[in-house]
């Protein structure tokens, strides 16, 4: 295992339930270091990816490889830490008790490092789980897997319970951490207006298959967005046409970039990653959460 193997490799991915495919011919890697939104409408197929790189769920297809290795199934690659909203927490332990209980289960754990998180975050090691806010459970749940000191961390909408303040207060927090630590991150998350800035690298799945994949910066060079008056014909041929809109009054329109021209009433823009995720899953045709 060398620190420039991919934290996730997939190629031909799928995987099949009993009522259909959840995910297939999913190829893509995952760069180390980076910020990754996973980003799609419900039942895209996010969470099963998820699964796949703890090796819980198994593939039906392909194969996927986590930094090198293939998830065995029993147990999750010693460099992965994941965290859903379902935090794996219990009200009736004390803070300390809690990290004491992420000493034993991880070999590589860093007890001091935790124990900075919680005191960071002005929560008492001697408070009852049950008893902090939904906040302070989520700080806790983040030190319990820091404390592992991963290499990739999986965040599966683990700050769904929160504020919209503290939202964002503890992304910051984590997300200045990880950069620190260079921790890979896959963050996914419904919430696109709170992956603008915070992610450099993109996974779109729809209906259980990559539609984009790659670079923000690139991915937003390579698109344009047109805005121009209602009712005026978009200067840009029907097929060339990734999803077309009218909000407060003015025509949105996303398009590759090579194919957008100036016209006159209409100006060119570069998208934001939540207009181009979002125009992906609108022109998709399909329900989109955001
Ligand atoms: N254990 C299971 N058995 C049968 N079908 C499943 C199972 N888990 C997921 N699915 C189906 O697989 C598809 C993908 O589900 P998945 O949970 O991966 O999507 P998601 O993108 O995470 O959705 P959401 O945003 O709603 O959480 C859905 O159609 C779902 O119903």
């Amino acid at each position: 295992m060398t620190h420039q193997q991919a934290p996730v490799l997939a190629e031909g991915l799928g995987k099949r339930y009993s009522r259909g495919w959840a995910l297939r011919d999913c190829s893509l890697e995952i760069p180390p270091g980076r910020v990754v939104a996973l980003v799609g409408p419900n039942g895209a197929g996010k969470s099963t990816l998820m699964g796949m790189v703890t090796g819980l769920v198994r593939p039906t297809a392909g194969r996927i490889a986590v930094f090198g290795e293939v998830p065995s199934g029993r147990g999750m690659h010693s460099c992965v830490a994941f965290l859903t909203q379902q935090k794996p927490l219990y009200p009736q332990f004390t803070v300390a008790e809690t990290l004491r209980l992420g000493r034993h289960a991880n070999p590589g754990w860093d007890q001091a490092y935790a124990e900075e998180l919680v005191a960071r975050a002005a929560v008492p090691l001697a408070a009852k789980v049950g008893t902090l806010s939904g906040g302070q459970r989520t700080r806790v749940a983040l030190a319990l897997a820091l404390g592992k000191r991963p290499r990739l961390l999986m965040l599966d909408e683990p700050l769904a319970d929160l504020d919209p303040l503290a939202r964002q207060a503890v992304l910051q927090t984590l997300l200045a951490e990880c950069r620190a630590q260079e921790i890979t991150v896959l963050l996914s998350s419904h919430v696109l207006a709170e992956l603008e800035g915070v992610c450099d690298h993109l996974v779109l799945l729809i209906a259980g298959q990559v539609r984009v994949a790659g670079d923000v910066a690139q991915l937003v060079h390579e698109h344009a967005l047109l805005v121009g008056p209602p009712g005026q014909p978009c200067p840009v041929p029907q097929g060339a046409i990734i999803d077309s809109q009218v909000v407060n009054g003015v025509q949105l329109v996303l398009v590759p970039a090579h194919a957008a021209r100036p016209a006159p009433g209409w100006q060119l823009h570069r998208p934001r990653l939540g207009q181009l995720a979002l125009s992906y899953m609108r022109g998709s045709g399909l329900a989109v959460a955001a």
